[in-house]
């Protein structure tokens, strides 16, 4: 007997060799898919009817910062230097450990309500982190975000603290955590001290997550510092690879794309957030035809200002359209399979497709919905049309979080009143110092 079989739903499974099943079944038991066809001989503990919805992968996240929810409305409206610098880092000097044990409890909520079954982490306090991420049952890649700002006396402190929760928590949550070192960015971080993370990820065999190119500042600081923008500086110390999580990755130029394809770098496109902080526009429509695996985050909800993965497939297809003047560009399709497949592969998890063998991280998409009626073709309806509260239903590593709305595995209430109490709080801190 499996665990759970989902039926009568519309099988989106993101697998090239499966396609769409019109009406399909999906079987999970402990923890993995076990059959994706038109139907079966299985029975099972529960039986889920997705009558009048799409069954498909939940999203993956690949780039925020989870407890950064507390921020959300907090400072909008200011390009990224200004914002980061005068408002964002006070604040965060006044941030708790339980600040940030309510602001990641509220991400996990919004993630599971609008889809979202793993996701990319960079922040402070990562230990607790983990344990949320642990009871909430989501999947995540968590790293501790380090910045050195050229010290190499704070830079050994901050090596030290990343590689402790490394060690701590790769592989942690029955293998639902993962944990990754996560130097800030190339101009937060210098050459020597990235020199020194890469060799530390090797040797721990942990992945590496870093802002790349985020801002035109960015690129004019390396440029006066190194000579060279920051592709070619992480490129002339062999920090690039498939183990490297870039997100970003705005100001590329043509050389910059084909070293971040060469290379197998994962790139993280967060259009939300380059949007609202004026970044710029990632060249994703190039950076896919060279080849390269390029997902999608929300960033934090401080330049967001939510965690929802549909607004983000809808915006990333948008820009592309308006920047290439070309509305064929990103195609719905190619946006899911952005937001599921190439999210999964850069986070290395077996998510992102219904398949046999597969994590079971499964979502149900509710369509008998006004706003998305009459239903054409489903994958542009879930780009174009659709957003988080569409969700019905969602599965993680077999077990269900969400099943009809409902979350099963916290407590709702209590997570938005501590988050409110938290940030009111912390507010008032900062503001006392300031
Ligand atoms: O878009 C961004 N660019 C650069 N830094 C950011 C962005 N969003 C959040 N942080 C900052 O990165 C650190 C993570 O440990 C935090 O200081 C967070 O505020
Ligand atoms: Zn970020």
């Amino acid at each position: 007997m499996a665990d759970i079989i989902i039926k009568n739903g519309y099988v989106l499974t993101m697998d090239p060799e499966l396609g769409d099943l019109k009406n399909g079944v999906v079987v999970i038991d402990d923890g993995s898919i076990v059959e994706v066809a038109e139907s079966t001989e299985a029975t099972a503990d529960t039986v889920i009817d997705a009558r009048g919805g799409v069954v498909m992968p939940g999203f993956v996240n690949t780039h925020t910062h989870a407890g950064m929810t507390l921020f959300r409305g907090y400072a909008d409206d200011l390009p990224l230097a200004s914002w980061l610098q005068d408002h964002i880092w006070p604040a965060e000097a006044e941030l708790t450990a339980s600040d940030v044990v309510a602001g990641t409890n509220l991400a996990c909520l919004e993630m599971i309500k609008s889809g979202t079954v793993a996701f990319a982490d960079m922040y402070f306090f990562m230990e607790e982190v983990g344990t949320v991420v642990e009871s909430s049952g989501l999947r995540a890649a968590l790293s501790y975000g380090m910045i050195e700002l050229g010290d190499a006396e704070k830079g050994k402190n901050e090596l030290k603290k990343g590689k402790g929760f490394v060690n701590e928590w790769n592989g942690k949550a029955d293998g639902r955590i993962s944990a990754m070192y996560g130097p800030h960015a190339p101009n937060t971080c210098s050459k020597e001290f990235l020199i020194k993370v890469k060799e530390q990820a090797v040797a721990d065999n942990a992945k590496i997550h870093i802002h790349v190119l985020e801002t035109e500042a960015e690129l004019n600081q390396m440029k006066e510092q190194y000579g060279m923008c920051s592709v070619n500086m992480l490129d002339s110390i062999d920090f690039l690879g498939p183990d490297v999580l870039a997100a970003h990755c705005v100001w590329l130029s043509d050389g910059d794309m084909d070293i971040l394809a060469n290379n197998n770098v994962n790139i993280s496109h967060n259009p939300v957030s380059n949007m609202k902080l004026a970044s710029g526009v990632a060249p994703v429509t190039k950076l896919l035809d060279r080849g390269a695996n390029v997902c999608l985050g929300t960033d934090g909800c401080a330049s967001n200002n939510n965690l929802d993965m549909f607004d983000e497939m809808k915006t990333a297809t948008l820009l592309q359209k308006v920047d290439t003047m070309d509305p064929t560009a990103l195609p719905a399709r190619k946006v899911l399979e952005m937001a599921t497949v190439s999210g999964a592969n850069a986070l290395d998890i077996k998510s992102g497709m219904l398949r046999k063998g597969y994590n079971a991280d499964v979502i149900i998409v509710d369509m008998n919905r006004s706003h998305l009626t009459p239903l054409f073709d489903v994958p542009s309806q879930l780009v174009y049309s659709a957003g988080g509260s569409d969700v019905r239903t969602s599965i993680v590593n077999g077990k269900l979080l969400m099943d009809d709305h409902k979350v099963l595995c916290m407590d709702e209430q209590k997570i938005i009143d501590d988050a409110k109490e938290a940030a009111s709080d912390l507010v008032a801190r900062v503001d006392a110092k300031n």
